[in-house]
C-alpha cells in the first residue's frame, strides 16, 4: 500500500470510529533499523526511565508505566525515512480532516520483561496539544502469551481491541478518546509512540 493510500485509511478511520489497527505501517526492513538502533541505544545508556506527567508535575512512576524511552530527533537514515512518512501523514491529515496539526513528537520505548503502562489517555491535564497517537511497534514473533498486549478502550471504558506489538503493525487513535494500557510484558518489547500536536491553547473541535 503507498503512503498516501495508508494515510487515507487512517484519515477515513480516524473522523467514523475514531481509531484503526494497521497491519503494515512501516516496511520490514525499516521496522529492523529502527529495532537496531533503538538497542544501541539503550546500549548506550541513552534511554531514561518514562516520567509521567508534564513540567513540574513529571515524575517517576515505575507502578505506573516501567518503561524506558529516548526522543527521536529524525536525524540518522532510519528516523529519517520514517519521518518522510509521518510528515507525509500529518500533512494528509491536515488536509483531510482539517486539525491543524502543526507537529509531530515521537520517542522510542523499551519495556523490560515485567513492565507495563497503566491504563491513561494521552493528552495532559493542562495541555492538550496532543490530536492524534500513533504507535509503532518493533518485535519479531510476538505471541498473545508474551504479554505486553495494547488494550484500547472507548470513551465509555468498554474494552475495544488488544493488539500485538508486532513488527512494523501500528495502531493510530484521536489522543483524547480512547483511555488504554499496555499489559505486562514477557518480554522485552521494543516500540516507537508519535504524538501529533497543534499549537498549544487551540480549542478542541465541536
Ligand atoms: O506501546 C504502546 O502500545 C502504547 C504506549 C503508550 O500508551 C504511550 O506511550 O503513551
Ligand atoms: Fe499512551
Amino acid at each position: 500500500m503507498s503512503t498516501e493510500n495508508r494515510a487515507s485509511r487512517i484519515a477515513d478511520a480516524l473522523c467514523s470510529v475514531g481509531w484503526i489497527s494497521l497491519a503494515t505501517f512501516i516496511e520490514a526492513d525499516l521496522a529492523v533499523a529502527l529495532r537496531r538502533e533503538l538497542h544501541t541505544l539503550d546500549q548506550q545508556d541513552a534511554l531514561t526511565p518514562a516520567l509521567i506527567g508534564k513540567g513540574p508535575r513529571q515524575r517517576l512512576r515505575a507502578d505506573i508505566r516501567g518503561d524506558r524511552t529516548a526522543w527521536l530527533d529524525g536525524a540518522s537514515p532510519a528516523q529519517a525515512r520514517l519521518f518522510v512518512q509521518l510528515e507525509a501523514l500529518r500533512d494528509h491529515l491536515n488536509r483531510t480532516l482539517f486539525i491543524g496539526l502543526e507537529d509531530f513528537e515521537a520517542h522510542y520505548a523499551l519495556y523490560p520483561p515485567g513492565a507495563h503502562y497503566q491504563r491513561h489517555v494521552d493528552s495532559f491535564q493542562d495541555d492538550n496539544a496532543r490530536r492524534v497517537s500513533l504507535v509503532i511497534y518493533l518485535n519479531d514473533a510476538w505471541r498473545r502469551t508474551d504479554g505486553g498486549l495494547l488494550r484500547l478502550y472507548t470513551p465509555q471504558s468498554r474494552l475495544i481491541d488488544e493488539i500485538l506489538p508486532e513488527s512494523g503493525h501500528a495502531v493510530c487513535f484521536l489522543s483524547e478518546n480512547f483511555p488504554h494500557e499496555v499489559t505486562p510484558a514477557r518480554r522485552e518489547r521494543a516500540s516507537i509512540a508519535c504524538w501529533f500536536r497543534v499549537r498549544p491553547d487551540t480549542p478542541l473541535p465541536l
